[in-house]
């Protein structure tokens, strides 16, 4: 989409009513894919959903000699690594900036080739979002990282080897570079202060599926036990908590009603704590999550994100748009990103009111106090929304655009809403199915 197929007009008033499904995680199948560069065979994943973020990996996977093709049932590839080591990567350029995802390839490049390039990294803007970490824990698995003006580039003079790692922070992408990295090294590697988020279960499900010794400890601790040599997986991937949590929120905020097929409650007990305390209602089935406003006044909270198992940054902002409709004063201290809230100046031009503070509100002191971050809200409400001219800032803020824009009086320009399609599975199919008005300039009403 360019142009202005990137502008969707859209009409607010109307309730989110019906049923859309969820598939694979955004945070889980990624990865997922990249782990099958680590087997001798091939690797099936299923519930695999058509997003941008897929496509990126697969372009990836494949200039990296990885044959991609779809399996015998809707959303499911096959991912086979047999080539690897003869593969041409001369445009691996082409793919910087366009996800998270190329750092993971690092572990197993390494083993595969004993070398790696990554290009520069995309993902959303709500933070510096370094990559200290990740490279901290390469070197000491043995890793050289030499930086260049288009990436990085890795070599691993010898096998690597596991080691003792402590994360500063329980960093997800850290954790799951170590997991990649680890399950072929020599020896075992000890991990504490780990991110255990349900996505990276999964890809502990998956790397034993492969071989792997892993154990979890309660207290954020990960022992690896490195083998000789890893096979193919067949996987289920975990559906998408993040993308229900969207829809659920859209529910809320347009008074609406949504069941999303596929929603699991295990991975979404904060949300659906939060959820309750705000006045939404929820039903659980075997299928998935029905998701309602039950008519009355929405209740204020105190709200902070952390690390799982802690209220996840990514619900945070699709929410704070139902907070503009609770009566009462919200606060939000957001403590994984410290620029996550920028997006609220748009939803205060629509008339909600949103003051930001560099101060820790809320419970606890995070990392970002004190250094000039603008990363707690107090959100006072209710307000009338109307609509405005809105430009996607992040996945998730442009997510919450369309949720503010539907729940708003009159009609909006939401620009840049291809950026959506990183994470959400045909959104624009799903937007009809639950009755939004919605139109692309010069085109239909969908
Ligand atoms: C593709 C994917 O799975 N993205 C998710 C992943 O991002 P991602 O893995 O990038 O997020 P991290 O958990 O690593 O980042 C958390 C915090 O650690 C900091 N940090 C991280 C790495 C590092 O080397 N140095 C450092 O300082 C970051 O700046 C951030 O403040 O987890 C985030 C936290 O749940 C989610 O919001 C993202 O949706
Ligand atoms: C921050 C997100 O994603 P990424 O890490 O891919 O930028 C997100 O999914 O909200």
């Amino acid at each position: 989409m360019t142009g202005t197929d990137d502008v969707l007009l859209v009409h607010g008033g109307t309730p989110l009513e019906g049923e859309i499904r969820v598939r694979g995680a955004k945070n889980l199948v990624p990865k997922a894919m990249v782990a099958a560069l680590l087997g001798s065979e091939p690797s099936r994943l299923r519930n695999v959903p058509d997003i941008r973020d897929v496509r990126v990996v697969r372009g990836l996977l494949q200039l990296h000699g990885v044959t991609v093709r779809p399996g015998e049932e809707p959303g499911e590839l096959v991912l086979d690594p047999t080539y690897v080591e003869s593969a041409n990567v001369a445009d691996i350029d082409a793919h910087a900036g366009s996800s998270r995802i190329p750092i993971l390839f690092c572990g197993p490049l390494l083993h595969r080739l004993g070398h790696a390039f990554i290009p520069g990294l995309g993902g959303c803007d709500i933070g510096g979002r370094p990559i200290d970490f990740h490279f901290d824990v390469l070197r000491q698995f043995g890793a050289t990282i030499e930086k260049r003006a288009d990436g990085q580039y890795l070599e691993a003079p010898q096998r690597l080897r596991g080691t003792k790692i402590r994360l500063p922070y329980p960093s997800v992408g850290s954790t799951e570079q170590v997991l990649l990295t680890a399950v072929l090294a020599e020896g075992v590697t000890e991990l504490t202060n780990a991110a255990v988020e349900p996505e990276i279960e999964d890809l502990i499900c998956v790397l034993q599926k492969m071989g792997a010794i892993i154990s979890m400890d309660t207290d954020r601790t990960i022992r690896i036990t490195g083998v000789d040599k890893l096979g193919g997986y067949t996987h289920r991937a975990l559906p998408d908590r993040l993308e229900a949590a969207s829809w659920a929120s859209a529910a809320l905020a347009t008074e609406g009603d949504i069941y999303v097929r596929g929603a699991q409650q295990r991975s979404m007990m904060t949300f659906l704590n939060t959820y309750r305390k705000v006045g939404g209602a929820f039903k659980i089935d075997d299928e998935g999550i029905r998701f309602w406003h039950p008519g009355g006044r929405l209740k204020s909270i105190a709200l902070e994100t952390d690390v799982h198992p802690g209220f996840q940054t990514d619900w945070q902002q699709p929410l704070v748009v139902a907070l503009t409709q609770a009566t009462g004063l919200s606060i939000v201290h957001e403590t994984v990103y410290e620029s996550r809230l920028g997006f609220t100046s748009a939803l205060n031009q629509m008339g909600a009111h949103i003051q930001l503070y560099r101060e820790c509100l809320g419970g606890s002191h995070c990392r970002f106090g004190q250094r000039n971050f603008l990363h707690s809200a107090v959100v006072s409400g209710p307000t009338k929304l109307q609509g405005a001219d809105l430009v996607i800032p992040d996945l998730r803020g442009g997510f919450s655009y369309l949720i503010a824009a539907l729940a708003a009086q009159g009609t909006s320009r939401v620009h840049g809403i291809d950026l959506i399609n990183r994470g959400y599975e045909n959104f624009m199919e799903k937007l009809e199915k639950l009755g939004a008005k919605v139109e692309l300039p010069g085109g239909p009403i969908v």
